[in-house]
């Protein structure tokens, strides 16, 4: 779960930004006034953030400047408009954000909002800010619905000749197709996103998913309510449900009037309770630990989770769930002393660091077999 612009260093004294702040360098305008520019502008704050022992210097400052300048990136910037001033009004506010990243506070949370995917989402503290890795995720989920879509448009022999290598082509991963479950309609796919955060996961099905129905779900009443106003500012008030359901306590029969649902989806809560403290210092200060940590083998909500399939999932419903690399094996094995649950592993995925980081288990119709 830990993305970029997260260091591990520790957090380092902070001297006076009043001393710092008198270095910038600065031209002069046709009128004779001082004009910093925008370059002028990052180097400083990197030089600060740099002395200051604050990890990604360089990208810290280069998102603060842009942001308060209008503009995603520094890199998207004109030649034209680098080199023009920057205003009052915006350095203050420059050094109002960058304040707080010299704080450690994360860069997402200074600035209010982060991309996932194509997305832009608002980010408040403590709401889990979405990792990259997480987006593999949903492309893992979208390219599920996809084959099964396309499914739905071929015979069965069509689909063992044509859709089976379909499959294994979006897996980067072990994959074996269950034939049977190639059978069921998937027009309008009920979602069920356990720990739902900002709504990244959620709100991006609903997005590659047209014809999707989410039901996202989180302990955290900051996270329900930063699910919902991103629902609102992305226009899926009409497709999504938030509840504020704590899994581990709260009663299933909150969930029954959409059960069984056709997928579960969830990045939980899956680091081990002995490395929490090894996480940098932006994560521990600022974001929810209970978001982070799944308890002495992180494995505590993971199993919550595979729990509520029996009444929850329908047969041949697939669980998507973000874990540890240590987590396949683990689960395998935890599975295998659980046969009433029917659940059964049929893929392990790779994050973009090569680390076994996603998992895809399908349910078992109760009295056959699967076909594979
Ligand atoms: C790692 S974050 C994932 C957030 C979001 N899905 C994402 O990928 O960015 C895990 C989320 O699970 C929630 N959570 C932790 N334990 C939970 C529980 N017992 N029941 C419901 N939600 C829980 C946390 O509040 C947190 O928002």
């Amino acid at each position: 779960m830990v993305g970029s612009l997260f260091g591990y260093r520790p957090l380092s004294v902070i001297p006076s930004l009043r001393s710092r702040s008198s270095q910038i360098s600065c031209r002069f305008g046709s009128d004779g006034t001082a004009q910093v520019t925008p370059r002028d502008v990052v180097q400083h704050w990197q030089r600060m953030f740099e002395a200051n022992g604050i990890p990604e210097a360089r990208e810290s400052s280069e998102y603060i400047v842009s942001f308060v300048l209008g503009a995603k990136t520094f890199q998207s910037f004109s030649a034209e408009r680098l080199s023009g001033p920057v205003t009052d009004q915006q350095w203050r506010e420059i050094q109002r954000l960058s304040t707080g990243r010299l704080k450690r506070m994360p860069v997402q949370y200074v600035i209010g909002e982060w991309d996932f995917g194509d997305m832009t989402l608002e980010m408040r503290p403590p709401v889990f800010i979405p990792r990259p890795e997480t987006e593999e995720l949903v492309k893992l989920i979208v390219g599920e619905f996809t084959c099964k879509q396309k499914s739905e448009e071929l015979s069965h022999t069509q689909k063992q000749q044509a859709l089976l290598p379909h499959c294994e082509g979006i897996s980067r991963g072990i994959l074996q197709c269950d034939c049977e479950s190639l059978e069921v309609p998937h027009q309008t796919p009920v979602v069920l996103d356990i720990g739902c955060g900002s709504g990244a996961i959620s709100l991006s099905l609903l997005q590659k998913i047209p014809q999707s129905r989410l039901i996202s779900v989180d302990k955290g009443i900051a996270a329900v309510n930063l699910t919902w106003d991103n629902a609102v500012r992305l226009e899926f008030m009409d497709r999504i449900k938030v509840l504020h359901h704590n899994i581990l306590t709260d009663p299933i029969e909150k969930f029954l009037p959409w059960a069984p649902v056709d997928a579960i989806v969830s990045n939980p809560p899956y680091v081990f309770e002995e490395d929490m403290q090894s996480l940098a210092p932006e994560i521990l200060s600022y974001e929810d630990l209970d978001a982070l940590c799944g308890g002495a083998d992180g494995l505590m909500v993971i199993k919550a989770i595979l729990l509520l399939t029996p009444q929850l999932l329908k047969d041949f419903g697939s669980v998507f769930l973000e874990v540890d690399p240590r987590h396949p094996e683990m689960v395998q094995k935890w599975l295998s002393t659980c046969p009433d649950l029917r659940l059964h592993l049929i893929a392990i995925h790779e994050d973009f660091c090569g680390k076994p980081r996603f998992l895809h288990l399908r349910k078992r119709k109760a009295s056959t077999d699967s076909c594979d």
